[in-house]
């Protein structure tokens, strides 16, 4: 939690599970601006890795400059952090975690649309079934501001992001914010 006028969203779950459609939604129809930052993109975009793993098709993140890039864009607030992992993120920082979940079928088909390879599909469809980014988040930020989301059809999206707006908004209204 940071002083500022706006709330710090983390959005994470395993990859696919919709965390960047609920991100845009979110910062369309949300009651203050929010930012919102596609982690993996910032990462590419800002040469924020160490290398490029080619079978696995994935980047390996230089953490220290990553965190040292969103530290000022994160303290000013108003900001959603759409990431797959969330546990390097400080317990000082998020406001609100909200982790995703998936039905393992659906996950399947949502990423072999995406053209991943066969085992990156495998090793993202046991994470999700092992609750890995689920555990991360637990052990990394106090219950009570970890929610877990199913995100399986477009009535859960829906839901899911009017359930968001409103938290959003009751977090101005107990700060008592101008928005
Ligand atoms: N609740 C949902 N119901 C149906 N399809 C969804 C839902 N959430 C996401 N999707 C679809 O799943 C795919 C992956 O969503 P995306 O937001 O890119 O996931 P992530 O950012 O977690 O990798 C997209 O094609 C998106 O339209």
């Amino acid at each position: 939690m940071t002083n500022a006028q706006s709330p710090v969203i983390i959005i994470t779950g395993t990859p696919g599970t919709g965390k960047s459609t609920h991100a845009q939604l979110l910062a369309n129809e949300s009651p203050v601006p929010l930012r919102h930052i596609n982690v993996g993109d910032l990462v590419k975009e800002k040469g924020l890795y160490e290398d490029y793993d080619e079978e696995w098709q994935s980047y390996t993140v230089d953490e220290d400059k990553l965190l040292d890039e969103l530290e000022p864009i994160v303290t000013e607030g108003g900001v959603i952090l759409d990431w797959h992992t969330c546990e390097i993120f400080p317990e000082r920082w998020p406001d609100l975690v909200v982790v995703l979940r998936c039905d393992n079928s659906q996950l399947w088909d949502r990423l072999e649309k995406r053209s991943y390879p066969l085992k990156k599909i495998q090793e993202n469809n046991e994470a999700e079934i092992m609750q890995v980014v689920l555990e991360e988040a637990r052990a990394s930020y106090p219950a009570e501001i970890v929610v877990e989301l199913k995100s399986e059809t477009t009535e859960d999206l829906e839901a899911n992001v009017t359930r968001t707006v409103e938290w959003v908004k009751s977090w101005i209204r107990e700060r008592g914010v101008d928005s």
